[in-house]
């Protein structure tokens, strides 16, 4: 039997912040080492898991909350399991944590899993370098996080002007007590920096299982867990990843304030409606992702979405061949209205193209047998609200109450209803990964600044 162990790094970091697109980077550039990765989407909608360009059988999901605290801790040491079988070849597996994960849990739980063929590999931290200050104002653990990490990734520094980029470099190096601080635009760091890494000595990265214990009890951790681990570290024996996750349901996570909502459409949005969804959406909505499908306004490309804050990003991709035409979207706030951010969703589709051969957008079954996992309930601190039936609730809704220009499937209106749409596309400039490469925000009140690329 080999003994040779694979690196396990948990990548983490607050919503929106990099992590795919790092992840992304890193898969693009590892020149022949074989990365496996396990997704954590908090949506039930595994939008992430979509977006991850891993190699065939490489990219494994974990969706349905943080997995530091709603996954089977079974259902990882099972993906580990297999990730680290000699027929894989694996050279080193990278956790993509939820946005909303404690850090923390995730390393114990790598910590107490009794897989002979894994070693513990750090802790990557993604910073957005935009909104740290507005996050950690809001989410003081975020810090802590920082403090934990074995290597931070400031990423987004082109959003930053010279001197604040210098100054919140300054701040996230304190914070990050003598971990390697790198900064970063679309996280194109060295792969390096992460495949040599391995613990040293009695030590884990910065963390021991003594830094853990403290760390989990700050987060609200249950004493006698805490003096499980470390009864089972005198002891020598590893605790089982489920044993010692079993009393982590605490309050103390960021995610216990986010609740989700899921939206699936098979009936494409229309433009003029969604623009007008995004430029009003509440302040709570923190992030939005997926992809939208605008119909016959753009019959080639679907909408890869982000909304990070106040930034919005439409990446068009083309269909790929065969592929069923949905929207998927997955939306994360604080303070949000569930459900009537549900119903504005469903307002934003546009009308069938007559009321008789119009069907429900979405049904319950569509639900079921696609890529969702609408198994969201006794999740703790989550709540998830699938959209069900998008059509039905879009029929509910008077025509009058949808305005006067809303287009539709047959009024495709020359293009000029994409034109909210395409103020927020950028070109992929990156051969790379097809990023953006050069940074220019558009202000929401700024004229589109081409001509719509669709007629
Ligand atoms: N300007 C800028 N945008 C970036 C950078 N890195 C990522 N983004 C964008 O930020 C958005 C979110 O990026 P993701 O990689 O999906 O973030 P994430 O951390 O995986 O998001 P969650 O999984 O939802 O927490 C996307 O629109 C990215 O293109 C960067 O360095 N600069």
């Amino acid at each position: 039997m080999s003994t040779q162990q694979i690196p396990v790094v948990v990548l983490a970091g607050f919503l929106g912040s990099g992590k795919t697109t790092l992840l992304n980077h890193l898969l693009h550039t590892s020149r022949g080492s074989r990365i496996a990765v396990i997704v954590n989407d908090f949506g039930s909608i595994e939008i992430d898991a979509m977006t991850v360009a891993g190699q065939v059988g490489s990219t494994v999901s974990l969706g349905n909350g943080c997995l530091c605290c709603a996954v089977d801790a079974g259902e990882l040491d099972v993906y580990l399991e297999r990730l680290t079988r000699p027929s894989a070849r694996m050279d080193i597996i990278i956790i993509e944590a939820s946005g909303l994960a404690e850090p923390a849990e995730l390393v114990r739980m790598i910590l107490a899993s009794d897989n002979p063929h894994i070693v513990y590999g750090g802790l990557v931290e993604v910073v957005d370098a935009a909104e740290f200050e507005a996050t950690r104002e809001r989410h003081p653990e975020v810090e802590r996080h920082v403090g934990i990490a074995d290597l931070v990734v400031l990423n987004k520094t082109d959003r930053l002007q010279g001197d604040q980029r210098a100054r919140l470099t300054r701040s996230v190096t304190q914070l990050a007590g003598g971990a390697a601080v790198v900064t970063a635009s679309y996280g194109r760091i060295d792969p390096e920096l992460l495949f040599e890494r391995r613990p040293v000595g009695e030590r884990v990265g910065q963390l021991s299982f003594d830094d853990l214990r403290d760390e989990v009890s700050a987060a609200g951790q249950e004493p006698g867990e805490a003096e499980a681990a470390r009864a089972a570290e005198a002891a020598g024996g590893p605790v089982s990843a489920r044993e010692a996750h079993d009393h982590a349901e605490d309050s103390a996570h960021t995610h216990s304030a986010y609740e989700s909502v899921a939206f699936t459409s098979d009936r494409p949005l229309d433009p003029r409606r969604f623009m007008s969804f995004l430029d009003s959406r509440p302040a709570g909505l923190y992030r939005i992702k997926g992809f939208a499908d605008f119909g016959r306004n753009d019959p080639l490309n679907r909408y890869a979405l982000h909304a990070v804050g106040r930034f919005l990003r439409f990446y068009p991709e083309p269909w790929a061949s065969g592929a069923r035409r949905l929207t998927q979207l997955v939306l994360i706030g604080s303070d949000i209205d569930t459900e009537a951010i549900g119903a504005e969703l469903a307002a934003c589709v546009a009308p069938a193209p007559s009321r008789a051969a119009s069907s429900p957008a979405v049904s319950r079954s569509d639900i079921a047998e696609g890529p969702n996992r609408p198994d969201g309930e006794g999740v703790p601190g989550r709540t998830e609200h699938a959209v069900p039936d998008a059509g039905a609730l879009h029929d509910a809704v008077p025509d009058d109450a949808l305005g006067e220009e809303t287009g539709s499937e047959d009024e495709v209106d020359g293009g000029r209803a994409m034109w909210g749409v395409l103020r927020y596309v950028q070109q992929a400039a990156d051969p790379e990964e097809g990023e953006p490469g050069s940074e220019r925000e558009p202000e929401p009140d700024q004229e589109p600044e081409r001509e719509p690329a669709v007629s």
